[in-house]
């Protein structure tokens, strides 16, 4: 169709400019089928000890293809999409109107997420959020639209590490795709596609500023203990990580060459942004020491029909990804509770 004289249109920006993983449909009935049973087994996605037992047993008897597209991050993208997974858009029902009000809704899909999370490593909880849930749900909330949380909509949610303020972060961020008929993308950038120099590196390196805790968790907000100095940037033995939460970090309190070397640091991660539009099924994995991730404004429609994600935090045992002075940290009184660190005594 298109003639050497046609005007050219402006390139598309991909749909999903992300290392795309697929998973075969044998291992999309095995993975859909461990989550019935234990779904038919218990009646409810609310973790017990006794659920979280099974969904362990239930991960380890997963095959060989799931683990392998369950491996880590391998690409310098810091990311990529677990694609083929089914979800029945009829069958899920209407988007909660806030993950308080969401309970068992696309409980199917909270055990599928649990089980891929424990492949790849040990899912956490945090009694300060969500209720203590090992998965959450994202959707846009009346009242929460300007935000720094995921349930907020109108403002762009800037790029940031997933609870940078505490030393038992996660790893790996999961982000399962319920609904998303606007295609609002999710963004995330790569420390290891950035240009810094090593000057810029070296200053960021050294822990000058806290990162307080998020407004997810007001109880932290109100820890009375001296918020610890933190490295924005580490050189891990296999490369740079970062930590990194600038709506949180009170840069007014730093020199102005740390502030000018923070902001090289921004304007690189903006420079190699990508925006990942998630479709049902879909699952974003994002390697927390890599990369930032934020999300597009944009209108809830408050309809049933907004947007839904569901969310998992993973840490990944043995990682040497961050400094070991994190160890020391208060975690502003907020502790990680790992779905598989030890086996729960029953309830
Ligand atoms: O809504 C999104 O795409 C991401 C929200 C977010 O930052 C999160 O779930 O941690
Ligand atoms: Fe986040």
């Amino acid at each position: 169709m298109s003639t050497g004289t046609a005007p050219v249109p402006a390139a598309a920006p991909s749909p999903t400019p992300a290392p795309v993983r697929l998973l075969d449909d044998a291992s999309v009935d095995e993975l859909h089928r461990a989550a019935d049973e234990i779904l038919t087994a218990f009646g409810t996605s609310a973790t017990s000890p006794a659920l979280l037992r099974r969904v362990r047993g239930s991960a380890a008897a997963l095959g060989p293809s799931i683990r392998h597209q369950c491996r880590p991050v391998d690409t310098d993208a810091g990311l990529f999409v677990l694609r083929g997974l089914r979800v029945d858009d009829a069958r899920i029902g209407a988007t909660p109107e806030s993950w308080r009000t969401a309970g068992d809704a696309g409980a199917h899909h909270d055990i599928a997420l649990l089980l891929l999370a424990t492949v790849m490593g040990d899912p956490i909880a945090w009694e300060g959020q969500q209720e203590g849930r090992f998965v959450h749900n994202i959707v846009p909330a009346p009242g929460h639209e300007r935000e720094q949380t995921g349930a907020s909509s109108s403002v762009l949610l800037s790029p940031h590490t997933e609870d940078a303020f505490h030393p038992g972060r996660a790893h790996l961020l999961m982000l399962t795709c319920m609904r998303n008929h606007d295609a609002i993308a999710t963004t995330a950038a790569s420390v290891r596609r950035t240009r810094l120099d090593d000057a810029t590196v070296e200053e960021l390196t050294r822990p000058v500023l806290p990162i307080l805790p998020d407004d997810a968790y007001a109880e932290a907000q109100g820890f009375a203990g001296e918020p610890p100095r933190v490295p924005a940037l580490w050189r891990a033995p296999d490369g740079l990580t970062l930590r990194f939460d600038p709506a949180y970090t009170p840069l007014a309190e730093a020199t102005p060459e740390y502030r000018a070397a923070y902001r090289r640091l921004e304007d690189e991660l903006a420079r190699v942004s990508v925006a990942v539009s998630l479709s049902p099924g879909e699952v974003l994995v994002v390697d927390n020491d890599l990369v930032v991730h934020g999300r597009v404004p944009f209108t809830a429609r408050y309809d049933g029909t907004d947007r839904w994600l569901k969310r998992a935090s993973v840490r990944v045992p043995g990682r040497r990804t961050r400094p070991a002075a994190e160890a020391g940290e208060h975690g502003y009184g907020q502790a990680a509770i790992e779905a598989h660190a030890a086996e729960a005594p029953a309830a």
